[in-house]
């Protein structure tokens, strides 16, 4: 269990603060962060990567509450954005355009737009499409687009197959073999300016070796870009670093960083990193409160109120969060299917969790920072649920939760 979170003669808090009395203040379903952590992860890196150039690019998918970003923001962090709304995000939440890197296979021509309006670092291209999209946006805008080419290195990256990025057969970067020649059309394009190369091989990885390997492709690549009289500025190692959600032993923020500085010895450019996950899914948990036990004749089933809107991992990739009761209280302990009101099968939080709890018990999702609320919905028309950030002994309510007439924004019936 993360240090920020942590039982206190039985009651469970975020520092200081019990989560009992952030559920009795905000209501539950609630996502709960905390600033520490946040904090600490953010210090992991930039203490690993003292020393060297870098910017540390938060990939702001996994966790886009404008609190969060801030938090990042004030740390001198850079972002990775998939979106127009995300820069849009970003920059309300008071980052730098100027650290931005813009990754993702379908940039529109209005995103692009407000990227170069922005002024932002880097556009990771994807494709030989998007590279001649890009030449002829920046062009008709009188500016030139620094660019990156995201490189598939087709390496395994051992991890949940809907998860891995970095194979000849997913649809991200383009093909290794092909790079040098993109790379040599995208010098002859007058309206971009070649700055780095880019790699992203998949997310919640837990070994170190498929991340060196990709390293290792993609300096072969600048070698041979080098010949050629290409010479970049940044090396975009991608984020992917996975966190212990049960039993899975990744490695230390300083051990992976220290694992990439030695590939990259003796190299001058700049590093940027892309991490999302391993800087706030342990700084953050879902509450969330029994509403029935029903007993089955297989299975009981415990009924919380969060649900897989909330929280679609468990239902999207069979994922594993921790779930803890937030008083220890003296219920027979039983195993329970914890489950949502959504009218799915796959609706479940954890499968078979030994749990002493009764109806009104709250319980805490672990590890849940990390695409919880940014993967929510309001499928069967359900609210989205309220986000605290805990700094210290103070609790801030960082977005409400959703209200009936917010879900019916922007719509309207017609005669
Ligand atoms: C291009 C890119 N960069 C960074 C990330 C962040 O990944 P993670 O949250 O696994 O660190 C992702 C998501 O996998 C991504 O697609
Ligand atoms: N959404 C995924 C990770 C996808 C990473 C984005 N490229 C998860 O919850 O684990």
């Amino acid at each position: 269990m993360s240090s920020h979170f942590q039982y206190r003669e039985g009651a469970l808090c975020v520092e200081q603060v019990p989560l009992a009395d952030i559920a009795a203040q905000f209501g539950t379903p609630c996502y709960v962060y905390s600033r520490a952590a946040l904090t600490d992860g953010y210090r992991q890196f930039s203490n690993a990567l003292q020393g060297r150039e870098h910017l540390i690019c938060y990939a702001v998918k996994a966790n886009s509450n404008l609190a969060i970003l801030n938090v990042f923001a004030r740390l001198g962090a850079g972002f990775d954005i998939v979106s127009g709304g995300e820069l849009q995000r970003v920059l309300a939440a008071g980052g730098d355009a100027g650290k931005v890197v813009f990754s993702g296979v379908g940039k529109s021509v209005a995103e692009m737009r407000l990227a170069l309006d922005a002024g932002i670092l880097c556009f990771n291209v994807e494709s030989a499409a998007e590279l001649e999209r890009l030449n002829e946006v920046a062009g008709s805008m009188g500016k030139v687009a620094p660019i990156s080419l995201r490189v598939n290195p087709d390496v395994d990256a051992k991890t949940h197959p809907y998860i891995s990025t970095g194979l000849k057969q997913n649809k991200f970067g383009v093909a290794y073999t092909e790079a040098v020649a993109l790379y040599r059309k995208a010098a002859t394009l007058p309206h971009l300016r070649i700055t780095g190369v880019d790699c992203h091989i998949g997310s919640q990885l837990t070994e170190t070796s498929p991340f060196i390997a990709a390293v290792e492709k993609v300096l072969a690549l600048v070698d041979a870009l080098a010949r050629e009289g290409i010479r970049l500025e940044h090396i975009d190692l991608g984020g992917g670093l996975g966190i212990r959600y049960n039993d899975e032993t990744p490695p230390a923020i300083a051990d992976y960083v220290a694992a990439l500085l030695g590939a990259l010895a003796g190299r001058s450019e700049k590093l940027v990193l892309e991490p999302g996950r391993v800087l706030v899914g342990n700084a953050g948990a879902l509450l969330t409160r029994v509403e029935y036990l029903k007993p089955g004749e297989e299975k009981n089933f415990a009924i919380v109120d969060a649900a897989m809107n909330d929280l679609m991992r468990p239902a999207l990739y069979d994922a594993y969060h921790n779930i803890l009761p937030v008083q220890r209280e003296n219920h027979v302990s039983q195993s329970y299917e914890v489950v949502g009101p959504i009218c799915e099968t796959g609706d479940f939080i954890g499968h078979a969790r030994e749990l002493a709890i009764a109806p009104q018990s709250l319980l805490a999702v672990l590890s849940a920072g990390a695409y919880g609320m940014s993967m929510s919905s309001n499928y069967n028309t359900r609210p989205r649920a309220a986000e605290v950030m805990v700094d210290g002994a103070s609790v801030h309510l960082v977005r409400e939760r959703e209200t009936v007439p917010q879900l019916f924004a922007g719509e309207k019936i017609i005669s």
